[in-house]
């Protein structure tokens, strides 16, 4: 019996080994378009992914550097995983163009739902419309310029004070860290009217770092987050969490943001029942807006669709400019020229002390072009994709996509690739962002989908823009800057590692080995 069994078993398997020679099972053949390195039959590129986690960005853009515009990689999971990467910028545009045809998805909205529920960041089609059109009312100029520069310039000045007790004691300190309590004060101040006062308290010397108290609402937030984004490279994710425990640290994470989401409608509900609403429009916030309007049976949004608005917009808010401006600090600890001229700018239009204004931006060129130029080299959403609904063949490298496919792009790898940003690709230079005449050159939004591009670009650039340079100009005027914990970011041959790139962005959440060591730990002096 055993020996049929046995017999059976080697039989099937070399039936999948027959069928499925170049890609994963439930995958369709594709003799057309290149698969990445190390494919094999059965699992298709399965282990080539697991294996490569720690570099998986730079592991991409190798791929992207050998296949060319357009390769493949499948994955054994249920459902199976096929996709479909280009690089190719004529493709960018034809996806993002289109957000009815190249939709989120299924499995997207399955793998974040812990996180962003049905918020703007999870919805596809009128349910991200609707949305979308709320938000925009608070991103316009009159609030930029009356509005958040305020507390944009208070919330850089408490990390200033930080700063100058840390380099008066000789301690060094966690930058990120930093970075990312002042962009979670500026956010809910400016779209909740909720102080949250992250750096308020003092800090004290912990083995010879600089350190403020914990944030539970922040911990939290970054927990769920790195589960999530785990989830793409984790096959049957569903189990495996159910089995090593990450169920219940979901759970917790769940309770501490849905608790503090609901104290903050609470209080607008109180704030509204006792007639306080800002009857001047222009006075109004993110959850003013989303709390007077209806859906589309006239019914009232309610306590759950906000607590989602809130939780998709602290996370637009909060950890993509923390992120982006940790790498600002990393590279210009390592490019003190590059530094140099950021600061002689900001000397120049500001002089020392004053703190920059909306209307100062258009002077800070040199400034802006360094913030561009590392959000060109590190995008804080280095890989993206989408489904689409519909068979379509992608433009610019003639590739046939099948409906219900992934279809990626990797803003990461565009990024480097030579034949998009020419020979220098992977030096950080942000002269490349000023033309001939001395201005801010304006870049192709799809040959630089960093903020993505089309009809769902990024709603916030203008404001990450204003409040980085405030921060970067704060900080570069006063003090100079020294990398402790180089060997974090690196890996023996020098490439940057992807855990470096994620941790960096979701400080703290899963690796408590590399918390310990810190991360992106400086001196400022
Ligand atoms: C350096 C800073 C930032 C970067 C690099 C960035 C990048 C991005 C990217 C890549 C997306 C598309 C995500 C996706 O759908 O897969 C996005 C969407 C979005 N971002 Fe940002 N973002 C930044 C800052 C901000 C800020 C400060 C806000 C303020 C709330 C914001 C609000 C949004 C919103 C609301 C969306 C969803 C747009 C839509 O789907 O229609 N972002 N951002």
């Amino acid at each position: 019996m055993i020996l049929y069994a046995a017999l059976a078993f080697c039989a099937f398997v070399a039936f999948l080994y027959y069928k499925y020679p170049d890609r994963a099972v439930g995958t369709r053949p594709r003799p057309d378009v290149p698969n990445a390195d190390d494919t094999v039959p059965i699992f298709g590129g399965t282990f080539s992914i697991s294996s490569n986690v720690q570099t998986l960005h730079e592991w991409v853009l190798n791929q992207a550097k050998k296949h060319g515009d357009v390769w493949r990689t499948t994955i054994l999971a249920y459902p199976p995983v096929d996709m479909i990467l280009t690089t190719n910028v004529t493709d960018v545009e034809h996806i993002l163009r289109d957000p009815w045809t190249y939709e989120k998805g299924v499995d997207q909205k399955r793998q974040n739902s812990d996180l962003f529920g049905h918020g703007i960041f999870a919805a596809d089609g009128d349910e991200w419309k609707v949305q979308r059109k709320v938000a925009s009312n608070i991103f316009n100029v009159k609030n930029f310029r009356d509005f958040y520069s305020p507390i944009f310039h208070h919330d850089a000045t408490q990390v200033v004070r930080h700063l100058e007790q840390a380099s008066k004691i000789g301690a060094f300190i966690d930058i990120h860290d930093l970075l990312l309590r002042s962009t979670l004060d500026s956010f809910l101040k400016i779209s909740m009217g909720e102080d949250r006062g992250c750096l308020a308290s003092d800090g004290t010397v912990v083995d010879g770092r600089y350190t403020l108290p914990p944030v539970e609402f922040a911990i939290a937030f970054d927990t769920l987050n790195s589960i999530c984004a785990k989830r793409g490279s984790i096959p049957f994710w569903q189990v495996i969490e159910k089995l090593n425990g990450t169920d219940a640290k979901r759970d917790w994470c769940q309770k501490v943001l849905h608790g503090n989401a609901q104290k903050i409608i609470d209080k607008k509900r109180q704030a509204y029942a006792a007639g306080q609403v800002p009857k001047d429009k222009s006075k109004q916030d993110l959850l003013d807006y989303f709390m007077q309007t209806e859906n589309d049976d006239g019914t009232p949004v309610t306590d759950e669709q906000l607590r989602d608005v809130v939780i998709n917009f602290i996370v637009a808010g909060r950890d993509t400019t923390a992120q982006t401006l940790s790498w600002v600090f990393y590279e210009l600890s390592k490019n003190p020229q590059i530094l140099a001229k950021v600061r002689q700018e900001c000397l120049s239009v500001l002089g020392p002390t004053r703190m920059c204004d909306y209307n100062d931006l258009k002077e800070l060129k040199y400034t802006t072009a360094t913030f561009n130029e590392v959000l060109r080299l590190y995008a804080n959403v280095p890989f993206n994709f989408k489904v689409p609904t519909k068979d379509d063949v992608l433009p610019g490298s003639k590739t046939k996509v099948y409906k219900g496919q992934r279809v990626a792009f990797h803003p990461y790898a565009m990024g480097r690739l030579t034949k998009i940003w020419g020979p220098d690709a992977e030096e950080m230079r942000p002269e490349r962002w000023i033309d001939e005449s001395g201005n801010l050159s304006k870049e192709n939004s799809f040959k630089w989908p960093v903020f993505n591009a089309g009809p769902r670009i990024c709603l916030g650039m203008n404001m990450a823009t204003q409040e980085a340079v405030v921060l970067m100009s704060s900080i570069v005027r006063r003090f100079n800057l020294e990398l402790c914990n180089e060997a974090n970011f690196q890996n023996s041959n020098g490439r940057l590692l992807c855990i470096a790139l994620q941790m960096i962005r979701r400080n703290g959440a899963c690796s408590t080995r590399i918390r310990e060591k810190g991360w992106l730990d400086m001196i400022f002096k």
